[in-house]
């Protein structure tokens, strides 16, 4: 077992990762207990009123959350010659502080796995080659209870939206095709820091799918944005999870639900372990506000995609853009007056 408790350099140094003096408000997280009959209803109110909540009485098993911890500290403590060899992510692989194709960078390296061994890329398989068949084991398992997480979240909104049938949502994240994925960040400790600066960890940004569920150690770092632009810190909890409401969740509620804009300011002087699983839906799926909600189409604030032209829009975008705005149905001119 290896602890990470040595400042760790990363592969080059990047001087453009930004440092911030946090400003921040505090306000309560929603807190969810899944056994609570109640938690359809405290769900679908705190998807209106912040796209984020966190969870409680889950039904993950705690020794296989610790288990892939485990395995994330022991690959991110191995030579970075060795860690180099599953990279650059294209965009399944390993990552170190460039974030996506276009130019974002973070005081971060990462793993991202495909969660559909279909879809699995070379560089995943060399992330698998070098470490022990442990840490894929503890991969898959941790990606099969996530997904029932997912799906459980799923369908008490559709139960507390009123979205019949009630898999509508989770059948998306069911499918042998979901577009899945598994994100393993890690933000190390640094030699020296400005007084009161912490570095940008993951610039803002909204996650692309329908839900994300976040597990992290103990080390705070993440803040969730505000309707009012404010930012709040949300206190770690290495036993729960927080749930995010993806860009694609946003466009199927027809913007009832919003995808809540997220950062990670990274605390230098002890490393993050945050793992992410983003539920997300086959390729060839339609994605469109949801009849049962919005029945007419002329009320629909988004035009239908697919999520394959949605994932090729993000890739092109930087991380803080605000990529739903392309998807945006044009206000008709025949409602305006003075034309
Ligand atoms: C800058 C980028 C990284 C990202 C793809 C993108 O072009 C814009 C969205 C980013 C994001 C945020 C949530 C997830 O961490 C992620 C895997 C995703 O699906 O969208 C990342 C992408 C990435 O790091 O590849
Ligand atoms: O590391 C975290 O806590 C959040 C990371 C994140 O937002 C992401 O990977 O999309
Ligand atoms: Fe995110």
């Amino acid at each position: 077992m290896v602890l990470l408790s040595q400042p760790v350099a990363l592969d080059n140094h990047i001087s453009a990762i930004p440092t911030y003096k946090p400003v921040l408000t505090s306000q309560p997280i929603p807190v969810v207990d899944l056994t609570d009959p109640e938690a359809k209803t405290l769900i679908v109110k705190a998807c209106e009123e912040f796209g984020f909540f966190k969870v409680v009485n889950h039904g993950v098993r705690p020794g296989l959350m610790t288990r892939l911890e485990q395995e994330a500290i022991d690959f991110f403590a191995l030579p970075q010659t060795l860690k180099s060899q599953s990279g650059p992510p294209e965009p399944y692989g390993y990552g170190s502080k460039r974030i996506g194709p276009n130019g974002d960078v973070g005081w971060i390296e990462y793993i991202l796995l495909n969660a559909n061994p279909q879809l699995s890329s070379p560089k995943t398989s060399t992330i698998f080659r070098q470490t022990s068949q442990n840490f894929r084991k503890a991969v898959e398992e941790y990606m099969h209870e996530l997904k029932e997480v997912s799906c459980k979240v799923l369908e008490m909104v559709a139960e507390g939206l009123g979205i019949e049938p009630r898999d509508t949502l989770s059948k998306m994240v069911r499918d042998e095709k979901s577009d899945s994925c598994l994100r393993l960040n890690h933000y190390p400790t640094a030699e020296e820091e400005e007084e009161n600066m912490v570095k940008v960890g993951f610039g803002e940004h909204t996650d692309p799918q329908i839900i994300s569920v976040l597990r992290s150690n103990d080390t705070a770092g993440l803040q969730i944005c505000m309707k009012d632009g404010s930012w709040v810190a949300v206190p770690p909890d290495h036993s729960s999870f927080f749930i995010n409401v993806g860009d694609a969740f946003q466009v199927m509620t027809n913007g009832r639900f919003k995808s809540v804009k997220h950062r990670v300011l990274a605390d230098t002087r002890r490393s993050r372990v945050s793992m992410i699983y983003f539920g997300g839906p086959p390729l060839s799926e339609k994605i469109a506000p949801l009849s049962s909600l919005v029945p007419k189409q002329e009320d629909w604030l988004y035009k239908e995609f697919t999520w394959s032209q949605y994932k090729s829009s993000a890739y092109k975008s930087k991380l803080g853009d605000y990529r739903l705005g392309l998807f945006e149905k044009q206000p008709l001119l025949t409602h305006i007056s003075n034309v």
